[in-house]
């Protein structure tokens, strides 16, 4: 027996790779000689960086960066076990996680320590970065990150830009001379977590400026100030982007990883699913496995155990996918059939609080991949 156990983490609780431990731990219960290939997953957002390294038997490194409000906050990022490719969250170095009630900011908020993460990728020799966008306290454009990059970004006195969207409006020009010369060469992979354009009603500020601390009144000049400086940039750089689908991801950082690099947008589940050679993972399994904290009919909207069932299925159509999950929600009918997915089971044991289903994760995680083993061998017995 062969089974391919590819979750993504419960957060909060459990890594993708303590997931994975947990549901081998369990099925290996029932079938000790089987082979267990273990992939710890992500979509893209919070907890790439260290589903991707474990993954791939990367490394992390931690790097002090400026963070959101212009203070240090220490940083992590990822380099892949090819050496040759970098995964970086932007939330790490400019993160929601960075402001509280009182500090919360766009108008003043930088996502200056996303361009420095950059930066110390180049340092290493990459060439390639994956880079999940979302989570953001920023509502920029990206323009921090392009100043730590080294495009000046001036008013018309020739004087740099302040830092935050509050700023935007007082762009004249960008000056592209002393930008660094390896971004030229390096390939940025733009995991995004949604498709927004950069500004209107369904834009960055319209969106999710007001969970950043926005009022409306802010709202409508962030707005105001990102249309000026997308109107700067197809000026200076040739590039028209304010209507972009994810242009708006992480305050208009997508538009300005587009403008500023030689980046792409992709769906985050399919880098992750391309970087762990998932499918390859999949060929003659006989049961997969996958799971998520929280699952409701929005896991098929590119979430991990969506993208896992599509892209197992496409290998080996006859490898029931089973999905464990911390919670289930809503209207989950609609991920059998189409979405791929076989069966779905909650793993919590009883009725217990969120702290206590965390605490007892590993365990219940554990218990119910054994459970379902013990099935498995019951009805493959009987056939
Ligand atoms: O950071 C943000 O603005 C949201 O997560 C959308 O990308």
């Amino acid at each position: 027996m062969k089974f391919l156990i590819a979750p993504d983490s419960f957060k909060g609780s459990l890594t993708a790779k303590e997931v994975a431990q947990a549901i081998k731990a369990g099925i290996e219960r029932v079938y000790p000689q089987a082979e267990y290939r273990l992939v710890p997953m992500a979509d893209g957002g919070e907890g790439t960086v260290q589903s991707l390294v474990d993954a791939t038997a990367g490394r992390l490194l931690t790097k002090h960066v400026t963070g959101p409000l212009g203070t240090t906050v220490a940083a992590q990022y990822g380099i892949l076990g090819d050496g040759q490719t970098a995964v970086i969250e932007m939330a790490q170095a400019s993160g929601i996680q960075y402001v509280n009630e009182q500090t919360k900011n766009p108008l003043v908020t930088t996502t200056y320590g996303t361009g420095e993460l950059i930066l110390d990728a180049l340092d290493q020799g990459i060439k390639k970065i994956i880079l999940g966008i979302g989570g953001s306290a920023t509502n920029d454009g990206g323009a921090g990150m392009a100043q730590a990059l080294g495009f000046r970004l001036q008013d018309k006195n020739n004087q740099e830009l302040a830092f935050g969207g509050g700023a935007l409006n007082r762009l004249d020009h960008i000056e592209s001379q002393e930008a660094d010369p390896r971004l030229q060469e390096t390939t940025i992979l733009i995991a995004s977590d949604v498709t927004n354009p950069l500004t209107g009603e369904n834009g960055a500020a319209a969106v999710f400026g007001p969970q950043k601390g926005a009022s409306a009144a802010d709202v409508a000049v962030l707005d105001h100030n990102l249309h000026h400086y997308a109107n700067i940039v197809k000026r200076d750089l040739g590039k028209d982007l304010e209507h972009t689908a994810g242009a708006g991801a992480a305050g208009g950082l997508g538009m300005g990883l587009l403008a500023f690099t030689q980046a792409q947008m992709a769906r985050g589940i399919d880098l992750v699913i391309e970087f762990t050679h998932l499918k390859q993972q999949a060929q003659g399994v006989d049961f997969v496995f996958t799971g998520e904290g929280g699952i409701d009919f929005q896991t098929k909207f590119g979430k991990t155990p969506f993208g896992v069932a599509k892209a197992t299925k496409e290998v080996t159509p006859t490898a029931p996918v089973i999905v464990l999950a911390g919670n289930v929600g809503e209207n989950i009918d609609s991920l059998y059939g189409s979405a791929a997915m076989d069966a779905i089971f909650a793993t919590p044991a009883g009725v217990k609080d969120l702290d206590q289903a965390i605490a007892d994760g590993k365990h219940d995680i554990a218990q119910t991949a054994e459970n379902i083993a013990r099935l498995l061998k019951a009805t493959r017995t009987q056939q």
